[in-house]
């Protein structure tokens, strides 16, 4: 099959993988991901990063369809984790001639990711402005420190101004035969769900570095982001822009409430789903209802970034709270979750603790603004609670 492009001289030799179920061994991936993977073609010959262990036979296939018998000159390493770095050794060894373009830290940490010492004349050490002219086709280094690992750089291609963002701007899902946005249906809008849930999960804790990088892009004239996994963007840049800068200063997208509930016995869940139709009731701003023990917490913690407001409807279990809406607080609080509208139900059958802690746990993040009084099961719903739980679907919405 012929490669897939980005242009006469930028080839996309990546991989789909449709075989992986969890992502990071931690994030469903039910339509795949892919391990991007580029050449650029010129006078000099670059490949921009490898791909994970699980897709080497078919990134070797494609590098050689992509050479035409010719030797790469440089392979650039825009960061170490093992999905993107997983192949260096092996394309050492197949292509000992090739200088590795890396940053210090890059080099620094790589005996941690291969056996092989890369001797000095086969270094290019890149700097925060170095360029490496690959012929007509200059590469531009910017350093985009903890986004999300130490040594993450990106590099810009001034001829065609291409901006290859490492993991900035991934998603989750693989690509088939397409390859740019453009080709794709529904974008920009289909993009946004998975590259929210990748960006807040994956990259979300590092906010203010994220924001560096935008800086820094902004200032590029950019035709094309080419990122680590899923599409390559070739237009409505605006849209992917801005999503980027709310997800990184953890400002909403919208108006809408996410409840996260977590239940034993089903009664919670009954009061997550009355406080749900209370709301849908009285406005259409959308309302996603989460069972904590069977949702992908993921896509929980990525909702309730995109929203403006969250509900979390808990019970007391031995005296504390139940490991799934543990688990969910703590994701948020490692995703720095902030500048949101939050409220609590709580339910126990002889001493609920729930509330208490649930109530802690949101006042601890920044800029919250958590409702005063919680509403309180005693195991069962009661008319009072209905009520209750009305006037807060009311103080919610206020
Ligand atoms: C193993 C277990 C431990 C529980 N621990 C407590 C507790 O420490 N304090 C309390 O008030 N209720 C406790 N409960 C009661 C739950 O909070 C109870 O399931 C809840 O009040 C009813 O809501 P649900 O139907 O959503 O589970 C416990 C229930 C179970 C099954």
């Amino acid at each position: 099959m012929a490669l897939k492009r980005i242009s006469d001289s930028i080839l996309y030799v990546g991989a789909d993988d449709r075989t992986i179920d969890l992502f990071e061994n931690q994030y469903p991936v039910s339509n795949g991901v892919t391990y991007n993977s580029y050449v650029i073609k010129d006078s000099k010959i670059a490949v921009m990063d490898t791909v994970d262990e699980r897709a080497t036979d078919q990134w070797f296939d494609n590098l050689e369809e992509a050479f035409e018998g010719k030797a790469p000159d440089y392979l650039v390493v825009s960061h170490l984790e093992p999905d993107h770095s997983g192949n260096i050794e092996r394309f050492l060894k197949k292509y000992p001639d090739t200088i590795v373009v890396a940053n210090a830290k890059t080099f620094a940490m790589l005996p941690q990711f291969i056996d092989i010492d890369v001797p000095e004349d086969k270094r290019f050490v890149a700097a925060e402005g170095t360029t490496l002219a690959l012929g007509k086709h200059v590469l531009t280094f910017v350093m985009a420190p903890m986004v999300h690992w130490p040594e993450v750089m990106v590099e810009y291609e001034s001829t065609e101004k291409v901006l290859f963002s490492a993991d900035g701007f991934g998603t989750f899902g693989a690509l088939g035969d397409r390859l740019k946005t453009s080709e794709l249906e529904n974008m920009p809008q289909s993009w946004a769900d998975e590259a929210r849930r990748y960006f807040i999960n994956i990259v979300g804790k590092y906010g203010p570095s994220v924001q560096g990088l935008l800086k820094k892009a902004s200032a590029l004239d950019i035709s094309v982001i080419a990122p680590l996994h899923g599409p390559v963007i070739d237009k409505d840049f605006d849209f992917y822009i801005d999503k980027y800068m709310r997800w990184s200063s953890y400002q909403p997208e919208e108006k809408g409430t996410v409840i996260a509930y977590s239940t034993l016995h089903g009664n919670t869940r009954k009061a997550a789903l009355k406080l749900g139709d209370d709301l849908k009731k009285l406005s259409d701003e959308p309302v996603v209802v989460y069972d904590l023990s069977r949702d992908d917490c993921a896509k929980a913690v990525a909702d309730s970034f995109r929203f403006d407001k969250l509900v979390l409807a808990g019970v007391t279990y031995d005296g504390g709270l139940m490991p799934c809406m543990e688990d969910f607080i703590y994701h948020l609080k490692m995703k720095n979750y902030q500048n949101r509208k939050a409220a609590v139900i709580e339910n126990g059958s002889w001493g609920p603790v729930a509330g208490k802690l649930m109530t802690d746990a949101l006042a601890s993040f920044k800029n919250m603004n958590v409702c005063e009084t919680k509403v309180t099961i005693k195991t069962r719903l009661n008319a009072k609670n209905e009520s209750e739980l009305s006037d807060l679907a009311k103080w919610l919405l206020n």
